[in-house]
């Protein structure tokens, strides 16, 4: 199914609120830089919400924002839950950080550019982890983990192997296929795909579509203009950390990538 026919919910996963990160900087004699500047925005359930901007306008504290990993500096981001268990609404910026551990286990996922320094434990046993955690046998937990390092094209005399010893494009089908594995409610991406070959490229927009289709959320950061052509919805443009416009996918041009 191509983006533009996907059906999007009216159905809220995420409201952003006036978010705002700045950094204090102690080395340059306490001056601060901005991350994001008064950010508002929501994400409706189901949608594949791409972040685009210029290096450093924000992208990645977005994201880290989003899922906690930075303390927001101002702001609300209401998660509001996925259809069916719409509890609670907590607020990531200022929830508990049981809240924040809680929500990861349960609906949550990230994976960043930056490849996961991963253990002495087999790749195969690393996208296993969370499906275990979430109740599975350990053989059905590595069937499911088979499944999805072959479908992202991870060559099985690696499947046993260790990823610390992989290239940059394995580890990073190694992290995708982890943050994957437990179907998230939420998928946090922050240029998942970089260091992947075309082909490899494919195969994880082919996945990522399927989740799509199944009702996972995903916001993303992508350079590759020719993968939030194929998978967004919309299109959150970021300049010097502050919103400059959200754009449905068919006006969107691609002319803003870091
Ligand atoms: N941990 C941090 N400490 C200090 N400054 C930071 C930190 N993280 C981000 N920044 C600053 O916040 C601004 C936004 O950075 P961010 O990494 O979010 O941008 P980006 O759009 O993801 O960039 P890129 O496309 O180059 O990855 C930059 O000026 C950056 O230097």
């Amino acid at each position: 199914m191509h983006a533009d026919a996907h059906q999007l919910s009216h159905m809220t996963v995420i409201t952003v609120d006036g978010l705002s990160k700045t950094f204090d900087m102690h080395v340059l004699g306490d001056t601060q830089v901005t991350g994001l500047s008064d950010v508002s925005f929501d994400v409706r359930e189901g949608e594949f919400l791409a972040v685009v901007g210029e290096s450093g306008s924000g992208k990645s504290s977005l994201l880290k924002c989003l899922y906690r990993t930075y303390d927001p500096t101002e702001g609300r981001i209401v998660y509001h839950g996925a259809d069916g268990e719409r509890r609670e609404a907590v607020d990531l910026a200022s929830c508990d950080d049981r809240t924040v551990i809680r929500l990861r286990d349960e609906a949550i996922g990230y994976t960043s550019q930056f490849l996961d320094e991963i253990p002495r434990v087999p790749a195969v046993d690393v996208v296993a982890r969370p499906l275990r955690e979430q109740g599975l046998s350990t053989d059905e937990a590595r069937e499911q983990a088979r499944d999805l390092l072959e479908r992202l094209h991870l060559p099985e005399e690696l499947w046993e192997a260790y990823p610390a010893t992989f290239s940059g494009g394995e580890r990073q089908r190694v992290n995708l296929a982890q943050a994957l594995a437990p179907k998230p409610d939420l998928l946090l991406l922050d240029e998942p795909t970089s260091a992947l070959d075309p082909e490899t490229r494919q195969a994880a927009i082919d996945l990522l579509r399927e989740y799509l289709d199944d009702g996972t959320t995903v916001v993303g950061v992508f350079h590759n203009t020719a993968v939030i052509e194929a998978v967004a919805d919309r299109v959150v443009v970021l300049g010097n950390g502050a919103l400059q416009g959200i754009v449905p996918i068919e006006a969107y041009e691609g002319a803003v990538v870091g």
